[in-house]
């Protein structure tokens, strides 16, 4: 399978090679393309193009910073990651690290790792098994950034 990986210069955490090695570790066979651009609101058109050059899925990794600004651009960006959803009918899984999150750098680091990590993994589960793949999991209560939450029985 093709799995193309989006960036941006703008995060704080290299999340695109995180994905990378998980996308690897997770399926040998992988061919993966990366695409890095300045900010979140580049993400769509490179998972636009990323599609188009023939990837199955693509992931992508922005981080947002702290102002109103900031959160709007995010925003903008996510309807366009959507848009591209439903245009190709590809997933695009938008992973994001929100600088407000957590008041020190070290979570921050922690939480982007462990996002980048899980999602990477939701998607070579979406791209090479379909849409039963995440079945098993549901109502589970899995986060990504953060422990579990669990399942109210
Ligand atoms: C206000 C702003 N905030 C962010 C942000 O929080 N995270 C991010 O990745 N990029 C931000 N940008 C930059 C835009 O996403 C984009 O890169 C520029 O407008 C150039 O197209 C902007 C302009």
């Amino acid at each position: 399978m093709k799995y193309g990986v989006a960036d941006t210069t703008f995060s704080r955490v290299d999340m695109g090679a995180i994905a990378i090695k998980v996308i690897k570790s997770e399926d040998p066979d992988a061919e993966i393309i990366r695409y890095t651009v300045p900010g979140i609101k580049d993400l769509p058109v490179a998972a636009r193009r990323l599609i188009d050059s023939g990837c199955d899925g693509v992931i992508t990794l922005g981080w947002v910073g702290k102002t109103m600004l900031d959160k709007y651009s995010y925003l903008a960006a996510s309807i366009g990651l959507i848009m591209v959803q439903v245009l190709t009918s590809k997933h695009v899984i938008d992973v994001t690290v929100h600088e407000d999150e957590a008041d020190n750098e070290e979570k921050l680091k922690e939480i982007a790792i462990d996002r980048a990590s899980k999602h990477a993994r939701n998607l070579v589960l979406l791209v090479k098994e379909g849409k039963n793949a995440l079945t098993p999991y549901a109502g589970k209560g899995l986060r990504q950034g953060y422990k579990d939450a669990g399942s109210i029985d």
